[in-house]
């Protein structure tokens, strides 16, 4: 059985559990529950906390895992990454007080610096030879200048409410830009089987969610050109019509260009055209 390992709490797990319930898997029935036995897809489900997940992917005991780039990056393990996800997108930042001189890097020299990502924040520093102290907090982390224990922050930024209701600002580049990822183990190959199907489903998923099916009519002589405007996955399908000078088509188009795209069909002569959600897929 294949053990896959997602976050039981944070801002990734509501999201992770419904792509995995989409792709047919079995969640828990109650949320004490820690491991869920899905004979049925031939799947163990644990539910970690997200620190963790990269921690018993790389050791191997468990096979791929759901969790964010920054924190496998965070994990200092031999796990993979496989997949992005496209949800619990953020960046990994330093912070300031407003009001402080610190506004580029290089002042971080000689200054103390909180996060929970120390591996992150240490490796950073190495790499731009700077010496810094890091001062490890589970969480937070944006209330640590205010209280005095330290000079700047590393933490991870979404929306950046957060910093500005801390009185902080953004310096620097992004150290990390994140989003959740599928991890595997060290010893699963990249072409595993069970991976392959896994990772199928949640493309079938998110494939779903991101693009519509589209129908229309239109006059033979212009059947090039439309089908140039949807040229569908692998290619549209066109059907006869009843009235010898039209012809149906039908092909997959991006949800966020459908309107551009139904435009732009209208312009060369199509007609009757409807958009349909997908419920599922496999690409
Ligand atoms: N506000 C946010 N928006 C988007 N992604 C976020 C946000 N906060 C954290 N993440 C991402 O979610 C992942 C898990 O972080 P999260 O904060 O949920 O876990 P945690 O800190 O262990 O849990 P908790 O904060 O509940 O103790 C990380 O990869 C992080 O980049
Ligand atoms: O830019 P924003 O949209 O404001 O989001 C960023 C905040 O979200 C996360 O906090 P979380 O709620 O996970 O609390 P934590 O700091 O205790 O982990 C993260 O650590 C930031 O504090
Ligand atoms: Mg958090």
């Amino acid at each position: 059985m294949l053990k896959i390992a997602v976050p039981n709490k944070g801002m990734l797990s509501e999201p992770a559990w419904n792509l995995l319930k989409e792709a047919g898997y079995k969640l828990r029935s109650n949320p004490r529950q820690l491991v869920v036995d899905d004979e049925a897809n031939g799947i163990q489900l644990f539910y970690l906390r997200p620190l963790d997940i990269a921690v018993y992917v790389g050791s191997g005991m468990i096979d791929i895992g759901i969790t964010g780039r920054d924190m496998l990056l965070n994990s200092q393990t031999e796990a993979v990454e496989q997949m992005s996800l496209g949800f619990g997108e953020s960046t990994f930042c330093f912070a300031a007080p407003r009001d402080s001189d610190i506004v580029q890097i290089e002042q971080l020299e000689g200054k103390r610096i909180a996060t929970s990502f120390d591996k992150i924040v240490a490796d950073f520093l190495a790499e731009h030879h700077l010496n810094a102290k890091v001062v490890h907090l589970d969480g937070a982390v944006e209330s640590s200048v205010q209280l005095g224990v330290a000079d700047a922050i590393a933490d991870v930024v979404s929306t950046g409410t957060t910093l500005r209701n801390a009185g902080l600002r953004i310096f620097g580049e992004p150290i990390v830009t994140s989003e959740a990822i599928v991890i595997r183990a060290p010893h699963v190959d990249e072409d595993d089987r069970d991976l392959v199907v896994f990772q199928r489903r949640l493309r079938g998923v998110m494939t779903a969610h991101s693009y519509v099916l589209m129908d229309y009519d239109i006059p033979l002589e212009h059947v090039e050109e439309a089908v140039a405007i949807t040229p569908g996955f692998e290619s549209p399908t066109v059907s006869p019509l009843h009235d010898s000078q039209w012809a149906a088509v039908r092909a997959m188009i991006p949800k966020d260009k459908m309107n551009t795209l139904m435009d732009q069909l209208y312009e060369v002569g199509a007609r009757a055209i409807i958009i349909t959600a997908i419920q599922a897929s496999r690409m």
